[in-house]
Formats: C-alpha cells, sequence, structure tokens
C-alpha cells in the first residue's frame, strides 16, 4: 500500500538563494561603488600621464556604473542591473586589455572578471564569457594583426603567462563555482526534506496534526476576515484495536495508510487532511458550511467502507466514524475542535460507521 506521494516543491535552480549568501544584486551594487572611485583614480593617472581619450572614457564608465546603481536603487530591476553591469564591466575589461593603460599594467585587472562573471551569472553564461575572453586576450597578444594595429607593449614571456594564468583561474573558478551550486542544491534538497518531514506523518503522507493546526489558524483567521465558513471532520477507524489484534499491527498500519488514501481522494484540492492522531484524522473543510461538510462526510464514510485490505486473499474491510463541526457557532479553533470531538463521540455511541453533526444543545 503505498501512501500518498510527497508533495515537494519543484528542484531548486542555482538562482535560488541559500541564507548567507550574498545576494547577485547586493554584490554588483558593491562591486559598482568599489568600481567608481577605482575608475576615477585611473582617469586622474590618465590625465597625468596625458591620455585624455582614455581618462575620458574611464570617467564615463564610472558615469554609466553610477547611473547603472541610481536606476537599480529606484526600480530594484534585477535583470536589468545584472545585464547593464555584465555589459560594463566586459567593455571596460575589453577597453583595459587593448589599450595598455598604466604602461600596459592595467591588463592585469582582467584577473577579476572570472571569479565575479561566474558569481552573477549562470555557469553556462560564465563559461562563455571566460572563453570568449581567453580567446580574445589570446588573438590579442598572439596574432599579428593585433600587435601591427595596436603595438603592445608586452613581452613574449608575459604574453605566455598571462594567457596560461588567465587560463588556469579561469578553469579554477569554473570548479568552483560548479562546487558551491552543487552544494547550494544539496542544501536547498535537504531544506526542502527538512521541511516536508516537519510537516507530515511518515506513515500516510498526510498532513501531520502540527501542520494541520496551523493550517486551521490560517482558515480561521479568513473567515474572521472574509465571514465565510468552513467546517472539519474528525475520522476515527472503528474498532481498530480488534484490526491489530486479529491480522496484526502490520495489517492496521496497511489500514491507516488505505483511510489516508480514501480520504485524500474523495477530499477536494483545497481541503487539507492530516492524521490526527493514531488511527484518527482531520479533514479541514474551507468555504463549506455545516450541511456541505456532513454531504461530504458521508461520501468519505462509503468510500472508506467500500476499500478493504487483502491478507492471504482474505479482504480486511473497515468503517469509520465522522464527527463534523462548523466554525459557525464556534469562536475558537479549540472550540471547533471540541465540537468535531464530541461529534464523533456521538457517532460512535450511536453505533459507529455513521456521520454525526456537532448540535448546539449539546451531544445527544
Ligand atoms: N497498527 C497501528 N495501530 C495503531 C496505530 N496508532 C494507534 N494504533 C492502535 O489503534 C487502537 C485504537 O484503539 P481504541 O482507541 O481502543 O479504539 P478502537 O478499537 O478503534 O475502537 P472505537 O474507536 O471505539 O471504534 C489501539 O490499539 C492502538 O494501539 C498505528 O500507527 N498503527
Amino acid at each position: 500500500m503505498s501512501k500518498i506521494a510527497p508533495e515537494l516543491p519543484a528542484n531548486g535552480r542555482s538562482q535560488l538563494q541559500v541564507s548567507g549568501e550574498i545576494p547577485v544584486p547586493v554584490l554588483i551594487n558593491w562591486l559598482s561603488i568599489s568600481a567608481v572611485p577605482l575608475l576615477a583614480f585611473f582617469a586622474s593617472r590618465s590625465v597625468e600621464q596625458g591620455e585624455h581619450l582614455a581618462a575620458g572614457l574611464l570617467i564615463a564608465f564610472a558615469i554609466l556604473m553610477t547611473i547603472n546603481l541610481l536606476i537599480y536603487a529606484a526600480f530594484r530591476h534585477k535583470t536589468f542591473q545584472r545585464r547593464a553591469f555584465i555589459g560594463l564591466t566586459t567593455t571596460v575589461f575589453i577597453y583595459v586589455s587593448v589599450s595598455a593603460l598604466e604602461n600596459g599594467s592595467a591588463i592585469i585587472w582582467l584577473f577579476a572578471y572570472p571569479p565575479i562573471i561566474f558569481y552573477i551569472s549562470d555557469a553556462r553564461f560564465g563559461v562563455g564569457a571566460c572563453l570568449f575572453g581567453f580567446t580574445g586576450v589570446t588573438l590579442l597578444f598572439f596574432s599579428p594583426l593585433a600587435d601591427q594595429l595596436l603595438n603592445l607593449p608586452y613581452s613574449t614571456s608575459f604574453r605566455i603567462t598571462m594567457v596560461v594564468a588567465l587560463g588556469f583561474e579561469m578553469i579554477t573558478c569554473y570548479i568552483l563555482d560548479q562546487s558551491r551550486r552543487r552544494s547550494k542544491l544539496g542544501l536547498l534538497a535537504l531544506a526542502r526534506e527538512f521541511e516536508y518531514a516537519a510537516k507530515h506523518d511518515t506513515l500516510t503522507g498526510l498532513a501531520n496534526r502540527r501542520e494541520a493546526l496551523a493550517q486551521l489558524e490560517v482558515e480561521y483567521e479568513r473567515y474572521l476576515r472574509t465571514n465565510r465558513p468552513f467546517a472539519v471532520l474528525l475520522a476515527d477507524i472503528d474498532l481498530f484495536k480488534s484490526v491489530n489484534d486479529t491480522h496484526g499491527h502490520h495489517v492496521g498500519d496497511e489500514l491507516i495508510v488505505l483511510v489516508a488514501n480514501t480520504l485524500h481522494e474523495e477530499a477536494r484540492k483545497l481541503d487539507t487532511t492530516a492524521r490526527w492522531g493514531g488511527e484518527e484524522y482531520l479533514v479541514l473543510l474551507p468555504e463549506t458550511n455545516a450541511d456541505g461538510a456532513v454531504q461530504i462526510a458521508n461520501r468519505i464514510r462509503e468510500a472508506i467502507a467500500e476499500k478493504a485490505v487483502m491478507v492471504a486473499q482474505t479482504a480486511v474491510h473497515c468503517t469509520a466514524s465522522i464527527g463534523v463541526a462548523s466554525i459557525e457557532g464556534a469562536e475558537s479553533v479549540d472550540k471547533l475542535l471540541q465540537h468535531a470531538d464530541e461529534a464523533l463521540y456521538r457517532a460512535k455511541a450511536l453505533g459507529r460507521n455513521r456521520v454525526c453533526m456537532y448540535q448546539i444543545d449539546g451531544p445527544a
């Protein structure tokens, strides 16, 4: 007998955030705030060295970074912020590589690009950007055309070391990024499993008592706001002890799962079905008045009576008694549960396999 399939949320994507991780927009803001004075500093040095075009371009990059910061502060548009930042930084790094600023030493800033790009974009984009950057630098250093056009001041040994070190760094960043993403997915999966275990009953897969109480509180708050009624059913398998005594605990367990599955099948999508205790269940019926709840309870009761567990080719049937109470006339969740319990007690007292509605004048 299979229990109800766990309703785990869809697999976490790497863009989801784990507590403690720096959010991408925050990192971009900090990087931009750090980059603006750096760009201004190198612009001022370019002015000193008489490189006015370079100074103008560096100031333009600083202004664009600031505009991106301000746009994000005003509109909080994460995708725009990220794309604009990637576009700007890529352009800055390309410019720094081809312009040989600071007597050619500025190209060393290229080493900052791989870790940033892997952190703020997905892995595929990170790989693409790094391949593009690596190919670009290789062509820049080793194509005769680039040498003719740009007349770069780098020695051969610097070029070889730079390309090998950059390739090494990119591969290392990729490996570390993959490891980070995998452990993040593992953590998210673990968190989902813990959350599921905290809210569900292990044997049946139904909501557990704690989750049912939480849902009842939510429904009660909604009732106070909207005045739309809801109801609860407390269902209890009849003479269950004799099933255990006659056929053993494992058959009793199978019966508990069978009844849980039946409740799940018969309840509506918006209802909450929970294992309330040993062989007792609670069904929370939102948007349902007393008459509607009695109808659903009878449907469930009939469905349970039709099901059976097979033990050595013998069908073991069971029935259930159900107490019904509506929030109308109950001033709290506790009272509602008390009313449902009293109605269940009456259903048992009247001979079992029946549905009883709580009556305001008390149980008969
Ligand atoms: N197999 C199994 N038995 C359980 C589980 N939880 C509770 N029980 C048993 O369920 C039985 C409940 O028996 P009672 O409370 O006397 O009620 P009953 O025999 O169903 O009789 P009525 O409720 O009066 O119809 C006890 O024997 C418990 O040991 C469980 O998870 N698995």
